[in-house]
């Protein structure tokens, strides 16, 4: 088994304001929808984008600016862990359907080990989000540990 991990940690500053993605399964929209009208005023100072449909609703219904990427089944997962893979993405939201499988559940899954990878903030259900959203932590710069991609480079160049 290759079990090779970054050696060392580095630190990224989290500013105070914070990108976050909302994403919701077609079977937990409506819930993500009365969850982000519960936090509608919070949400809506910071910045937001989410996969295509699931913007499109918090846009339209609820008048949130929401970046809409593309929409999950068509590779919105993946942009999502491509802005992770960036450091470009703070706080992960996502209301994931452990009811339906998916046509894109290897998206899925590859979207959330990115974030378990480089230790972004997940909330997978409108309890552990109203955990996130309620923390002091959200308005506050923050300094978070994430692996040092430079010295997994280093170690893996040849001698
Ligand atoms: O499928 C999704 C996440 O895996 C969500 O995509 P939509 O927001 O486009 O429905």
């Amino acid at each position: 088994m290759n079990d090779a991990r970054p050696p060392r940690q580095a630190t990224r500053r989290l500013a105070a304001t914070k990108r976050i993605a909302l994403i919701a399964h077609d079977g937990k929209k409506s819930e993500l929808m009365e969850w982000a009208t519960r936090w509608q005023k919070t949400l809506s100072g910071h910045t937001l984008l989410g996969t295509g449909t699931t913007a499109g609703r918090l846009t339209r219904e609820l008048g949130l600016e929401v970046e809409g990427l593309m929409s999950g089944p068509l590779g919105g997962d993946q942009q999502i862990g491509a802005r992770i893979a960036e450091q470009r993405l703070d706080l992960l939201i996502f209301f994931w359907d452990p009811f339906a499988p998916q046509p894109h559940d290897p998206d899925v899954k590859a979207l959330l080990r990115l974030a378990a990878l480089w230790n972004v903030p997940v909330a997978c259900n409108a309890a552990s989000a109203d955990f996130l959203l309620s923390s002091p932590l959200l308005d506050e710069e923050y300094l978070l540990t994430m692996p040092d991609a430079e010295a997994w480079a280093e170690a893996r160049r040849p001698a």
